[in-house]
């Protein structure tokens, strides 16, 4: 597992951590760590440029400590000073160390910092950490484009101008590398800013764990200890029995895909209700289905259901599965018959254009009052996504390149986000198959948001190896699903 915690809780703990330790001391940890992964990346004759780009917080502190370490192990260090202040001592201490320095702290960047940033094999980016409110200072908002496409660029603790806690995508620093120290935090984790963190590597400098992670991910190990492994006891009522109304007269390809996926993972049996295309076709791809409704733990409601076209058999099943007691998955079509709570766990699985229809429906607004936009959504999908959870009561998985798991406000739940599946696996079908694995999850006891965010897991697990670094069609993760949960259960925990 892997916890990422929000700003106060780190805050709190450096400050519980720095308390114990000799003035200066923790900042210290952080630049001597920083510095060692910066020398790692070096090549072996000392002929590189670096360039450390310095802000006025503390995280400008750290980057001129370890430019301070870095002078003897490259031909070159400039520190450039882009904040409106400077960490005094950290600055003394680059300079005697022999590093050049450069300031731009407003207007356009002087031509000796254009020069160094072209020349750069390495950047080093300590503008903004922990501290640093969405988006570039104003004057570096055209930096990125001066840094050289060949540098290698290392964040500080984050990269700059990304939003701490995840939650909006900005203007911000690329990085190939990301040098964290001790706790990873929300930004490393989360939709709209994992894209700029690059590697992450986890310097410890001594600062415990909080108590409350923000953000979790699954690891493959992690499924072990999760996964509904049948008992010899167990027969298929006692695994998990799933309802699934997916699919329609038009589209056939969903109901095969989501009851293909929840078998595949291994749910005890699926109950399917449907129109005659759709049940025909079952009959054949998949003989162990069974059909018309029955006592099921669990509904799967929705991929490939057009509820304006849906047959009335289909619609009293949903709405009965709405109106009852048990778990209810909602995907694609199925979220249009949600407008308020539900008692029983409630999992939504929009993409980014379902959830702003579904947004957009509950009249949920934009942030500036006014209707919310694709942008919005763009940009900040966890927030809008919490937005739905807060109304409906429900945990909301929005699906991307990483994947947000999100839980009502104050339900005391992290956010999970999973980033496991190649890019290949934005395919037709690929939420039908999710909703499949996910629906078995649930039919099984997980609670939404461990199903949601271990289906994403092992879906994304399933397309890499149905066809390590090649295209994947969705019914092929289907079928590699058995084979995908044997492995990961074959990993040590
Ligand atoms: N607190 C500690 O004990 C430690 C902190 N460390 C480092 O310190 C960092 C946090 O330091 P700070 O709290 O000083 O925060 P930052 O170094 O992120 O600096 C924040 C400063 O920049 C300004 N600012 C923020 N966003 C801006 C924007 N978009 N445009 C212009 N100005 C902006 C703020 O007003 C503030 O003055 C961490 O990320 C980490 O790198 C490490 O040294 C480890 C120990």
């Amino acid at each position: 597992m892997i916890r990422a915690y929000d700003v106060p809780a780190v805050r709190a703990a450096e400050d519980a951590v720095r308390a114990q330790l000799p003035d200066g001391e923790l900042m210290q940890r952080a630049a001597d760590g920083l510095a060692a992964v910066v020398a790692a990346r070096l090549s072996e004759e000392g002929t590189d440029q670096v360039v450390v780009l310095a802000g006025g917080g503390d995280n400008g502190g750290d980057a001129l400590y370890a430019a301070a370490a870095l002078a003897s192990e490259a031909a070159e260090v400039v520190a450039v000073l882009v904040g409106p202040r400077t960490h005094e001592e950290a600055l003394a201490a680059a300079e005697s160390a022999g590093v050049a320095v450069e300031e731009w702290r407003a207007g356009a960047a002087p031509d000796g910092v254009v020069a160094a940033l072209a020349e750069a094999d390495v950047v080093v980016d300590g503008i903004l950490g922990i501290g640093g409110r969405p988006g570039l200072p104003e004057h570096l908002a055209g930096l990125p484009d001066l840094i050289s496409e060949a540098a290698l660029v290392v964040a500080v603790d984050l990269p700059s101008g990304c939003d701490p806690a995840g939650e909006v995508r900005s203007d911000a620093i690329y990085a190939d590398e990301t040098v964290t120290f001790s706790l990873a935090k929300p930004v490393h984790l989360m939709p709209a800013t994992e894209e700029a963190v690059g590697l992450l590597t986890v310097v410890d400098i001594g600062v415990p764990d909080p108590e409350t992670p923000a953000v979790q991910r699954f690891s493959h190990t992690d499924v072990t200890g999760l996964w509904p492994v049948p008992a010899p006891g167990d027969d298929k009522y006692s695994r998990g029995v799933l309802g699934v109304v997916t699919g329609g007269e038009h589209y056939t390809g969903a109901a095969v895909l989501s009851v293909t996926a929840a078998m595949t993972a291994g749910v005890g049996m699926v109950r399917y209700v449907g129109p005659e295309a759709p049940t025909d076709l079952l009959r054949q791809a998949v003989p162990e289905t069974v059909f018309g409704v029955g006592r099921v733990q669990a509904w799967l409601i929705g991929s490939g259901l057009d509820v304006e076209a849906a047959s009335e058999e289909q619609l009293r099943a949903a709405r009965e599965a709405l109106a009852s007691e048990l778990p209810v998955l909602l995907d694609a079509g199925g979220l249009d018959l949600l407008d308020a709570p539900r008692p029983a766990p409630t999992l939504l699985t929009p993409h980014l254009g379902e959830l702003l229809r579904l947004a957009t429906r509950l009249g949920i607004p934009g942030p500036d009052g006014g209707e919310l936009s694709q942008e919005t959504v763009q940009q900040a999908p966890t927030v809008v996504a919490r937005q739905v959870a807060d109304r409906l009561h429900c945990t909301v998985l929005v699906k991307g390149a990483v994947t947000a798991v999100v839980s009502p406000s104050g339900s005391g739940v992290p956010t999970f986000t999973q980033a496991d599946g190649p890019s290949w696996l934005a395919t037709a079908g690929a939420g039908d198959v999710l909703g499949g694995i996910c629906g078995a999850l649930l039919a099984a006891g997980q609670d939404p948001a461990t199903a949601g965010a271990l289906g994403a897991l092992v879906h994304g697990v399933a397309a890499d190896r149905a066809n390590p670094g090649g295209p994947v069609r969705a019914l092929d993760v289907a079928h590699e699903l058995g084979r995908t949960v044997a492995h990961l259960l074959r990993l040590p925990a």
